[in-house]
């Protein structure tokens, strides 16, 4: 009987010391999942709710095998970066990619696009098949290291179909990397100003114009708090494989409230005349270098090279309204909508008024632009239903005109269309 109790308490002691190491080992899950899930899950954390346009889950297409998830990084140390995440130290959703995954993407990082006032920009072709630009920050220059934490943090939450989004960053091996989407088609400036590159029609450049209106929109009204841009110009202009532009380089991006009164900072040609004379960069300053940039779209003239004299004299003629035609660029060889230019022109005109008060906000802008593209849709879908009427009438009247031919040669006449 002793032996029988003695056998009843070792098996139940064994029972609940299993029972305890079950429950130890269904927390640790709970746990590692938990840790797991906030440090790989950067790619899908929602970035930003508001805003007209705005995309609020970063494309699960930035995930590849060079994403921290999959990567070479030991697991502690993704355990620790996943709960800096879930205590709000990097909350941005952005992605960080591993060194030596870029090194190999961009070829020892010898595949260079270009060099901007941050650095070189090379193309990084990933194993994931994925194509993306990698921005190498110069280490020397202490602008740069501020605006690598600026942009990181600014565009961690800002996300709208047309900003180049940034997708991951870098900063390992003292360097600062921060990595976009490729934009395939390069620069407006490219496309505006290189002599290889086939002329941009004129639907192709007012469509353009309402990309970058609606990526400002966003960055004024969608972004809390609001974003100026502060360097609006063609070569900030990005294109994309089917030419949808996207507004790029936040490095002199600031939020409103934070940098008001800076040094005069832009890109000559572009800036505010106000903006200069006050020091204070507000909203429409971006309004009135949109401005010159939908000038130069029409006139396929660079701003630095005498675009506002060309402006003034045109405008001359116009009263701001109607006869903007001289100003068209002679690469469209006439082929443009002359109702819509005018339009385009007097909103071109309006943004780059002397009185801030007076120039459009960029909601304002996009209403116009848009309503300039829905009315020629309408009007090629006007265009097209006639002739498809017209073709009907034809195809019908054939038979008709046959039968009463057979029936009777006198009303013959009665079917001139
Ligand atoms: N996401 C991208 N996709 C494709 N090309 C890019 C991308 N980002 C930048 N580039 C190209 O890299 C070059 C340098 O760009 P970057 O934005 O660094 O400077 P920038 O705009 O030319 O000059 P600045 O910095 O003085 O404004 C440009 O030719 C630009 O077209």
């Amino acid at each position: 009987m002793s032996g029988e109790s003695s056998g009843l308490i070792i098996g139940i002691s064994i029972g609940v010391m299993i029972g305890v190491l079950l429950a130890i080992l269904a927390f640790l899950c709970v746990w590692y999942h938990r840790i797991g899930a906030s440090s790989s899950g950067a790619a899908s954390i929602p970035i930003r709710e508001n805003g007209v346009d705005s995309c609020t889950i970063l494309s699960d297409s930035t995930l590849g095998s060079e994403s921290p998830t999959k990567s070479g990084r030991n697991g502690m140390s993704f355990w620790l970066d996943g709960f800096k995440k879930s205590n709000g130290v990097s909350m941005s959703g952005i992605l960080v990619y591993p060194y030596k995954d870029l090194q190999k993407a961009t070829g020892n990082f010898t595949t260079l696009i270009g060099e901007g006032a941050f650095g070189p920009v090379y193309k990084a072709q990933m194993s994931t098949g994925e194509t993306l630009a990698v921005k190498v920050l110069a280490m020397d220059s202490k602008q740069g290291e501020k605006e690598f934490q600026t942009e990181v943090m600014l565009l961690g939450r800002l996300h709208h179909r047309n900003l180049v989004n940034l997708v991951g960053y870098c900063a390992e091996k003292g360097q600062h990397m921060l990595i976009y989407v490729y934009m395939s088609k390069g620069s407006l400036a490219f496309h505006l100003y290189n002599e290889s590159y086939e002329p941009l029609d004129w639907d192709v450049r007012v469509h353009i114009a309402l990309d970058v209106a609606r990526g400002l929109e966003y960055l004024h009204d969608g972004a809390v708090p609001p974003v100026i841009h502060r360097d609006i110009k063609s070569s900030n202009i990005l294109l994309d494989h089917s030419m949808r532009a996207r507004v790029s380089d936040f490095g002199l991006s600031r939020e409103e409230m934070v940098d008001k009164h800076a040094a005069i900072r832009g890109t000559f040609g572009y800036l505010d005349p106000e903006y200069i004379s006050t020091r204070t960069f507000t909203k429409k300053s971006d309004v009135y270098s949109f401005g010159v940039l939908l000038f130069e779209l029409i006139a396929g003239r660079n701003p630095q090279q005498g675009l506002m004299e060309y402006i003034e004299l045109a405008a001359m003629n116009t009263e701001g309204k109607l006869g903007w035609e001289e100003l068209v660029d002679a690469c469209l060889d006439g082929n443009f909508d002359v109702q819509e230019l005018n339009e385009v022109a007097a909103l071109a005109y309006k943004c780059i008024g002397r009185s801030p008060r007076k120039r459009p906000s960029m909601r304002d802008i996009v209403q116009v632009l848009s309503r300039v593209v829905k009315s020629r849709h309408n009007k090629k879908h006007h265009k097209k239903s006639l002739s498809a009427t017209t073709d009907e009438v034809s195809i019908d009247m054939t038979p008709v005109s046959e039968h009463r031919r057979e029936e009777s040669t006198e009303s013959s006449d009665t079917y001139q269309v």
